[in-house]
């Protein structure tokens, strides 16, 4: 086992459901296909963005399957494990099974734990099976330094994914643990925080956007790695902080923006099948994204150019 996560931008695709809230298996596998042409470097599947929270074992087991079917041995991929430790463990095997790199565990199911649990939690997934893990750092699943630094001596994590956004501690356990993990940047809409993450060392993130607009998160992130300051604002000032300003609006945009996203630029997603507690976007931020995207698209028109 390579026990190195991916790096680059992350790409996780989200559950197309059809009329009948079923899961839409060749809408699936042709955005798999996209993101895939698109030069993203990982695939991540059924974690936040693909609804993780409302899938049943045998529909996550189908997607694993069809993305396993698609990215073969393209790219890392990764699923998600989480929520009720239970679950998440036969989740854990059913990815193994389906020979999958690794997983991300998510965050515990409701309840808060002290540290210790904590990292029971992350410990007992991780080291279930051989696969490689990364432990999902957000909500109530924060970690002090001693915490991770325990999580080190267990060879399957591989990473740390922040969706917490504390600099002190990011600071504090890059410095510490240095080269031990991959860290990830995991926070919503990760481009907005990604010129702070990646002095401290962060070669990587997940991208909400790179769904619908992956040749754009391409060019923003080849700007921050390279110091183009000025590309970097552009994008930025034109792309990044009009969406994000529609995603702070709605408690479950980081799943339903994404899919009105999709919809816009006219991949095989219909944009209002998701499943409570998401709700669909509002008409009038689907009209704004439409207009931010369309105007996107007139300055940086599409290219599958990706970063050497
Ligand atoms: O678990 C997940 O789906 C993610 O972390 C990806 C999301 O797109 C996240 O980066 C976000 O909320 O923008």
């Amino acid at each position: 086992m390579n026990r190195v996560a991916p790096t680059g931008i992350l790409g996780f695709p989200v559950t197309p459901l059809d009329d009948q809230d079923q899961v839409d298996e060749l809408a699936l596998t042709h955005n798999i296909e996209f993101l895939l042409d698109s030069g993203l470097e990982a695939m991540f599947v059924a974690c936040g963005a693909g609804e993780y929270h409302s899938l049943e074992l045998q529909e996550y087991e189908s997607l694993v399957e069809i993305a396993k079917s698609v990215v073969g041995d393209k790219v890392p991929l990764y699923t998600g494990v989480g929520g009720n430790i239970t679950d998440a463990l036969r989740k854990a095997e059913v990815s193994e099974r389906h020979g999958v790199d690794g997983y991300l565990i998510m965050p515990p199911y409701l309840i808060h734990g002290e540290q210790e649990g904590i990292f029971q939690y992350f410990n007992t997934i991780a080291s279930h099976t051989d696969l490689n893990a990364i432990v999902y750092h957000r909500n109530n699943a924060v970690m002090q330094l001693s915490t991770l630094e325990r999580l080190a001596r267990t060879p399957q994590v591989v990473g740390f994914k922040d969706g917490y956004g504390s600099m002190e501690l990011n600071i504090e356990f890059t410095q510490t643990l240095g080269d031990r993990f991959s860290w990830l940047n995991g926070m919503p809409m990760a481009e907005v925080t990604m010129p702070a993450y990646v002095p401290l060392g962060f070669k990587s993130y997940s991208s909400a956007i790179s769904n619908y607009i992956p040749h754009i998160s391409r060019k923003y992130f080849d700007a921050l790695l390279s110091n183009d300051k000025e590309m970097v604002n552009d994008i930025y000032q034109e792309v990044i902080l009009p969406i994000n300003r529609i995603r702070r609006q709605g408690k479950s945009y980081a799943i339903s923006l994404i899919k009105a996203g999709m919809e816009i630029v006219g991949l095989p997603v219909n944009s209002s099948n998701v499943r409570p507690p998401v709700t669909p976007v509002t008409k009038e931020h689907y009209q704004q994204l439409e207009e931010i995207l369309k105007k996107a698209h007139d300055k940086y028109p599409v290219d599958f150019t990706k970063s050497l």
